[in-house]
């Protein structure tokens, strides 16, 4: 497709871009000169000891000094450091690349697995090798670094390799090309887009929206950093002399108006083809892709979709964020409204009258983080099943990240989904949703976790919005609710006609959240009526 606009900025663009530079800088998300420094000299330091690793397993199998002299090993980056989008606290995606001679089973998940495991402020070692992309993630000095690892087929790795030349994937095992992917797309992103530093500013901004609108998270099937960034790639080559809050504002004018599930691609299938790219996502090829209901294609070889995990219910609830988020820039257009409004965080826990709360508990804290990661990734599955079960009539809408009760004693964390009765559905007198089969149903899906342990335990339960924990809210305190939310919103939006008839309950007894452990109970049928939004 050609670009759409080659128009260049008018004042008011360059006013707008210049309130939007100022609201990102306010809200903390620029990295100061000393954490950019320490991030450095923390990828100085993983580079050498990869360097002195390789040398060590040579030394162990026994090759000549020569092999050994020459033995290489190198670390790359890639992810919203390289594309130069993170912010403080933000991770390091690297990737180590490595010779033939050095394994990935033994020599990177064990030895240097061993050598990490020693260094100084190296912590939270936690190697995942059975992983769909292997990975070793840890904190060196307190940032997090997540570690994947390429074995090239060659004895030696250059220093100045080049890993967007397409020879280097010769004769890969899958995981190493899976591993390269990373970086390879990272750098067509950044290849591809008209003008990084607009590009940066642009991403920079919507993914601090996505955060603040609940919408920015790949496991709970909304999008993660990398969606975001092929999808502000994408804007930017479609008015390549746009500026910052103009691509913004046509952010949200082209996705709301996109007719999902045509995919978004950085590159035309048929460049891609003469390019000698294959186009490995094909849902014409391919039944599973024909079930991708919001396509964001990778650029590089293999192409893939990055957003499989998206779902009816979260497509439904992106779509009106963009909604909203269209709204609001074509009144900031019209100067009738500031950035501050866009950025509004989603109120959540004020937007639905009913929520599903999951508890996570292990007996310490490195079973909880190996738990909590099972079941965060099998929370997707509650989701579509509640829908599903209820034919549609109840939708949910998890929130993307996890809380926890400072108060309480032990390793434990709980996530919520808002409930709400379909938008327009027909409301029937003393009708219920009892979902407790859906929910028996996803504790036996989670119970299939192959590294169970004793004291790993879940618990779900319906809560009312009233019910909902103090630890939820910031500080601990509930805010008052908040005047009306801005038209578009999930919880205004939604708004149907006045059936609030009085409550009836299946959960008498109410909820609070010391009796999790009913979980099994009635607590997990909802009164239709309830059901509504606020
Ligand atoms: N679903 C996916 N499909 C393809 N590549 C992915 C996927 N998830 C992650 N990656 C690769 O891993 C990289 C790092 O992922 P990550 O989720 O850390 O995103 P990020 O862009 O670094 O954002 P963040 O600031 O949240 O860390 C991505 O840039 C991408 O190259
Ligand atoms: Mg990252």
């Amino acid at each position: 497709m050609e670009p759409l606009s080659t128009a260049g900025p008018t004042p008011a663009d360059l006013g707008r871009t210049r309130d939007l530079e100022k609201l990102l800088s306010n809200a903390g998300l620029n990295e100061s000169r000393e954490e950019a420094m320490k991030r450095e000299g923390v990828l100085g330091r993983l580079d050498q000891i990869v360097k002195s690793w390789v040398r060590q397993i040579c030394v162990n199998k026994g090759f000549s000094n020569e092999v050994v002299q020459e033995a290489n090993a190198k670390i790359f980056t890639f992810g919203s450091y390289r594309l130069g989008v993170h912010g403080p606290g933000s991770d390091i995606d690297t990737l180590c690349v490595g010779p033939s001679h050095a394994t990935r089973e033994e020599d990177f998940f064990v030895e240097l697995h061993n050598i990490l495991a020693e260094t100084e402020n190296v912590t939270e070692l936690n190697p995942v090798p059975e992983a769909h992309v292997p990975v070793m993630k840890f904190k060196f000095d307190g940032i997090s670094i997540d570690l994947l690892y390429a074995r090239l087929s060659s004895w030696t790795i250059p220093e100045d390799l080049d890993i967007s030349d397409e020879s280097i994937m010769q004769n890969l095992d899958e995981q190493s090309v899976l591993s390269l992917n990373g970086c390879r797309v990272t750098d067509q992103i950044l290849r591809l887009v008209p003008n990084i530093q607009h590009f940066r500013t642009t991403l920079r901004c919507m993914k601090y929206w996505a955060k603040r609108r609940g919408v920015y998270s790949n496991v709970t099937g909304f999008l993660g950093g990398i969606n975001w960034a092929l999808l502000v790639a994408r804007i930017c080559q479609l008015y390549p002399n746009a500026v910052p809050s103009t691509l913004v504002s046509r952010f949200f004018r082209v996705y709301t108006q996109w007719r999902w599930p045509n995919p978004v691609m950085l590159c035309p299938i048929e460049e891609r083809s003469s390019l000698g790219l294959l186009q490995v996502w094909d849902p014409r090829k391919n039944p599973r892709d024909k079930s991708h209901l919001m396509p964001i294609i990778t650029p590089a070889y293999p192409c893939m979709n990055s957003s499989y995990n998206v779902s009816t219910s979260t497509l439904r609830i992106m779509t009106q964020e963009f909604n909203r988020g269209n709204e609001v820039c074509e009144q900031l257009e019209m100067s009738r409204a500031t950035w501050d409004l866009l950025f509004e965080s989603f109120s959540f826990f004020e937007a639905y009258r009913n929520y599903l709360q999951i508890d996570v508990v292990a007996i310490d804290d490195c079973d909880h983080r190996c738990w909590k990661g099972w079941v965060e990734s099998r929370l997707r599955q509650l989701t579509l099943k509640v829908e599903k079960d209820t034919y549609g009539m109840l939708q949910c809408h998890p929130h993307p990240s996890d809380f926890v009760d400072m108060a309480r004693d032990g390793y434990h964390c709980a996530y919520f989904m808002g409930l709400q009765r379909k938008l327009g559905a027909p409301l029937h007198e003393g009708q219920q949703f009892d979902i407790r089969t859906t929910v028996e149903q996803f504790k036996l899906n989670v119970a299939a976790y192959t590294s169970w342990k004793p004291g790993m335990e879940i618990y779900v339960s319906h809560v009312r919005r009233k019910q909902i924990p103090l630890f939820v809210y910031p500080g601990g305190v509930k805010p008052a609710r908040p005047a009306r939310q801005h038209s578009g919103s999930p919880s205004s939006d939604s708004k149907q006609g006045d059936s609030r008839k009085r409550l009836t309950s299946a959960d008498p007894g109410g909820h609070c959240s010391k009796k999790i452990a009913s979980s099994s109970s009635s607590n997990q049928v909802v009164a239709a009526e309830e059901v509504e939004v606020s």
